[in-house]
């Protein structure tokens, strides 16, 4: 038990640090948090609320993780290498995915009710 409540520590110092350190993840969660205020304007439904959250969840981690990657390559060369940018960019490729799509069902859920 003592072991689970240790690795749960250093998981929430690893979202304290992002959110310390990472220009991206404090911007994503900024845009979280407006998003959230804006679902309770709008008055979101369960369902909407799910989507939402997850949304906001998934782009949080993903983040946090092309960090982490950032920082394990960073940490294995110092110098200019093909596969270093390769995986520097398929991990910012993972949260530009997620962003946009994000943002394209986000915006489609709240006009969806805003018009309607
Ligand atoms: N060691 C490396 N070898 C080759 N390309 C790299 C390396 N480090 C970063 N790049 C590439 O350089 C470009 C600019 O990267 P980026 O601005 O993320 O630089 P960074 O300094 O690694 O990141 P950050 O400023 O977030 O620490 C990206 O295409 C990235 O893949």
């Amino acid at each position: 038990m003592r072991t689970f409540f240790k690795a749960f520590k250093y998981a929430w110092d690893g979202v304290l640090f992002g959110a310390r350190v990472e220009r991206n993840f404090k911007f994503h969660l900024l845009a979280g948090l407006l998003v959230v205020i804006a679902g309770f304007l709008t008055g979101l439904s369960l369902l909407e609320w799910f989507v939402v959250l997850i949304l906001i969840a998934g782009m949080l981690s993903l983040e946090l993780m092309n960090s982490a990657i950032e920082r394990v390559v960073n940490l294995v060369t110092t110098e200019i290498h093909p596969l270093a940018k390769q995986a520097k960019d398929l991990a910012a490729g993972a949260v530009l995915i997620y962003a946009v799509m994000s943002g394209v069902v986000g915006l489609l859920l709240f006009a969806s009710k805003w018009f309607n």
